[in-house]
């Protein structure tokens, strides 16, 4: 049987997709915060079982051999979400994912989740972000009839497009009345960057975000577990979180 969680005792964290870049910096964030998280287990496609810095490394085929936690971290690919997400809803374990790219089938597995688990999938968990988000919605609506357009850059080794958070900001864009068009750019180490062009005759506004660090990322998550990890069952959003 579980042990009674308490506010006292550290959340279980399990982290899916280790290995990757947004992985590694949860890990390194997560050991940094031993009285909030202990890290039951790290899982990525082409690890066996094994032990790294004394945190246990699972291969995602063996999931289900993974130790209890209270909150499953996902930063994956969308190949790999279906089976997370599988789990936690078969084992009764939080969900926090931040895996872009994923369809409209698995945007409404996630909605059926939050009947069984509490799940939050947010594009993007920066602070700069959802406050971006907020600022597009009261642009589009104060100007209508302007073209709107978001220009999003990332690293050479991202594979989905337009980027989940451009997306979001299309969303956030259509709430306001506008249909925005979207560019994406592939270029060096680029962390993440937003631009969101209202244009019209003679005269344009642009709002930027820059990541320069996917610690905001990884910090966000973090928080969102902690927070996520003893709520009852429902699909939350990153503004429940933020509130
Ligand atoms: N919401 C947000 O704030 C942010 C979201 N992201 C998103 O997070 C995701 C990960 O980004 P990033 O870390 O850069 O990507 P990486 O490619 O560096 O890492 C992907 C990870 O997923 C694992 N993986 C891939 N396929 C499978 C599979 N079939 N089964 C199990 N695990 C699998 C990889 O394992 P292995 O290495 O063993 O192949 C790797 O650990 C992307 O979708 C990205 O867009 C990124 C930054 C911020
Ligand atoms: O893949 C990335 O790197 C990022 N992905 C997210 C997205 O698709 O918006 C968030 C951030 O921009 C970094």
């Amino acid at each position: 049987m579980d042990e009674p969680i308490t506010p006292t005792s550290p959340i279980r964290l399990l982290l899916h997709g280790a290995n990757g870049r947004m992985g590694q910096a949860l890990l390194r964030l997560a050991a940094e915060q031993p009285d909030t998280f202990t890290l039951v287990g790290a899982v990525s496609r082409k690890v066996g079982q094994r032990v790294i810095d004394g945190v246990p490394q699972f291969a995602s085929s063996e999931l289900t051999a993974a130790p209890e936690c209270d909150v499953v971290v996902d930063f994956s690919l969308p190949e790999a979400f279906d089976g997370v997400l599988a789990y936690c809803v078969e084992h009764g374990r939080a969900l926090v994912s931040g895996t872009t790219g994923i369809s409209d089938t698995q945007r409404a597995a996630l909605d059926a989740a939050g009947q069984r688990i509490p799940v939050l999938w947010a594009s993007n968990f920066s602070l700069g972000v959802a406050v971006l988000a907020d600022l597009v919605e009261r642009a589009a609506r104060a100007l209508p009839g302007w073209d709107v357009d978001i220009v999003e850059q990332h690293h050479v080794r991202k594979l989905d497009a337009p980027s989940g958070t451009a997306l979001t900001l299309g969303d956030a864009a259509g709430q306001g009345g506008a249909i925005p068009r979207y560019a994406s750019l592939r270029a060096g180490d680029i962390v993440g960057e937003h631009t969101v062009q209202f244009a019209t005759l003679g005269e344009r506004i642009e709002l930027t975000h820059r990541a320069t660090s996917r610690d905001i990322f990884a910090r966000g998550a973090l928080h969102a577990a902690a927070w996520l990890a003893r709520r009852p069952p429902a699909r939350y959003r990153i503004g429940d979180l933020l509130g």
